[in-house]
């Protein structure tokens, strides 16, 4: 039975999906299977593979609930620390997540072989909860089956296709100019010679006002002194929700039943996406009915109408597919999922570059060389820079947006010799990856050079995803790389940056990684 890919999938369905679907912890008896080498290996029943005993419902819960909640946030480290005591392949269950956490890349290659027609992250149980309790309808990050794959092939004609994402690149460079001009007036303001106070809210602007110039192609005003309310109150909303997700996700779903204060505030955040993602949509539509009107007045050139040479949005809302509701629950999460992922990215990136100036020396005399306008970086010129993009990376390595990718599989699969069932949920262990030896040389240090494809040694294929991969990959992945490239080349290029932190980042898992401490960067201008 395919698993819980009907239309109209309840909760209910989803949470047993939990607990039958995402691990499968039965007496399989060794099993005569072909690998992905069509041999015939005896694989080991899964009750053979080695991991932590937890307790029955809530699994290792216990661990991060005894260790003074240490763990809480940090489910990350507590499964690198699971990875060097039982190795690449381990089972556990977190709260009310079973899975079987893999570190090969070659089992990691294996799993997205068998993820399936509609490849399934598995349920995050509190955005389904809520979109169930307040009948919302499901956008693409959460979606599964033919809903999701409807909607994703809409978008991703818009957000992937390069000939589009490159049209982008006036728009992010305008972001960006706002961007370098908001600092250069924090730096006046603020008076703390050349740090700015609270670095992450205004990455959070940017990224925030970045992803919406490609979504509505206008400017929403985050980056507005003061910033304009609706933006203000959409990123906050966001922060916080994510903030809560991390740890509604590790209990058991007691909010479906008890509507606790958490859990109705945790609810107010989603409805104030919701209630702006609807409002701008409306503004759309009756922006675009204004301009069929002039069109039938002969004021609109026909061209404008081809759909490869519409907007994102207006092309969405064209096709007719997708009702109002669907385009709103989709729109804002490409609005939730653009925020963080892109400023913690950043974040890191700049906290690297200002520890080690010899990089920072390195990446700006790239851009010197390359950059024609300081107030435009264009498509063509990043495809120059092939160290600005060693230095995202490497960025990405060390400090990844998510711990894993997860997946449930829709075949039974062999790896690393053991017989893993369908319907079985699969984490991979990213965040312990980019530390291994085995696949990386020197992982302690930061090597933008060992990204550079001429470069000697190459990395084995599936060992680093920072976007996930197949047709379930990060839908945003174009838009990111090429709006993080234009923000840290141009800053390189405006300002020498100088990371005050003296101690090492630690990172929390809020479904995002984020560093634990707030990130103290000075900006001093090159006057170049
Ligand atoms: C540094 C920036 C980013 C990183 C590292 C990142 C990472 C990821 C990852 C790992 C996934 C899961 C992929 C998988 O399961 O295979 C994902 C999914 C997703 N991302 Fe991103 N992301 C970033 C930026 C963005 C941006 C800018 C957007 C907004 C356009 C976005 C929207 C989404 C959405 C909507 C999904 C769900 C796609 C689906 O399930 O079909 N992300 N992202």
């Amino acid at each position: 039975m395919a698993c819980n890919h009907s239309r109209h999938a309840s909760i209910a369905n989803q949470s047993s999906l939990i607990a039958r679907a995402t691990l499968r912890f039965v007496a399989t008896t060794a099993n005569q299977i072909d690998d992905q080498n069509n041999k015939n290996v005896n694989a080991k029943p899964l009750t053979d593979m080695p991991g932590p005993k937890g307790l029955p419902f809530i699994g290792n819960l216990w661990t991060i609930l005894k260790n003074n909640r240490y763990y809480q946030n940090r489910s990350h480290e507590l499964l690198s620390i699971y990875h060097a005591k039982y190795g690449p392949i381990y089972k556990c269950r977190l709260g009310s997540i079973a899975f079987v956490y893999i570190t090969k890349p070659e089992d990691i290659a294996k799993v997205f072989k068998v993820e399936g027609k509609y490849p399934n992250r598995g349920p995050i149980l509190p955005f389904l909860i809520y979109r169930e309790q307040r009948k919302k309808p499901k956008g693409i990050l959460v979606g599964i089956s033919e809903d999701w794959r409807l909607s994703r092939s809409i978008m991703d004609k818009k957000l992937l296709k390069l000939k589009d994402v490159k049209a982008y690149d006036n728009r992010l460079n305008e972001v960006t100019t706002d961007f370098i001009h908001y600092i250069k007036r924090r730096r006046i303001e603020d008076n703390l010679n050349g740090e700015i106070i609270n670095l992450k809210e205004c990455l959070y602007k940017w990224s925030f006002e970045s992803i919406n110039t490609v979504i509505y192609n206008k400017r929403l005003g985050a980056l507005n002194d003061p910033p304009i309310p609706l933006a203000k109150k959409f990123y906050t909303a966001v922060f916080e929700m994510l903030d809560r997700t991390g740890l509604l996700r590790l209990v058991p779903p007691y909010y479906k039943y008890i509507q606790t204060k958490y859990w109705k505030e945790y609810c107010g955040f989603w409805d104030t996406l919701f209630e702006i993602g609807e409002e701008l949509i409306v503004e759309e539509r009756a922006r675009l009915q204004k301009l069929a009107d002039s069109d039938h007045a002969g004021q609109i050139p026909q061209d404008s109408h081809r759909s490869e040479n519409m907007e994102f949005l207006p092309y969405v809302l064209s096709r007719g597919e997708l009702t109002d509701e669907q385009i709103t629950a989709n729109i804002i999460e490409l609005m939730a999922g653009g925020v963080d992922t892109s400023a913690n990215t950043i974040t890191s990136a700049l906290y690297i570059l200002g520890k080690n100036p010899d990089i920072q020396e390195n990446l700006y005399q790239e851009v010197k060389s390359v950059i024609k306008d300081r107030e435009c970086l264009d498509w063509d010129s990043l495809q120059k820079m092939s160290y600005l993009r060693g230095v995202l990376k490497e960025s990405q390595r060390i400090y990844p947006v998510v711990q894993g990718l997860s997946r449930i599989i829709a075949k039974d699969v062999v790896l690393s010799g053991y017989h893993v069932p369908a319907k079985t949920m699969i984490i991979t262990g990213s965040y312990a990856m980019a530390f291994d030896k085995s696949l990386y040389d020197e992982p302690d240090k930061v090597k933008p050079e060992r990204w550079i494809r001429s470069s000697e040694q190459k990395q084995p294929p599936f060992s680093f995803l920072p976007f996930g991969f197949g047709t379930r990959m990060c839908i945003g992945r174009r838009i990111a790389e090429l709006e993080m490239q234009i923000l840290l080349a141009r800053l390189v290029y405006e300002f020498r940056l100088d990371t005050l932190n003296t101690e090492k980042i630690k990172l929390i898992n809020r479904i995002v990684l984020s560093p634990e401490q707030a990130i103290r960067i000075a900006f001093h201008p090159r006057n170049s």
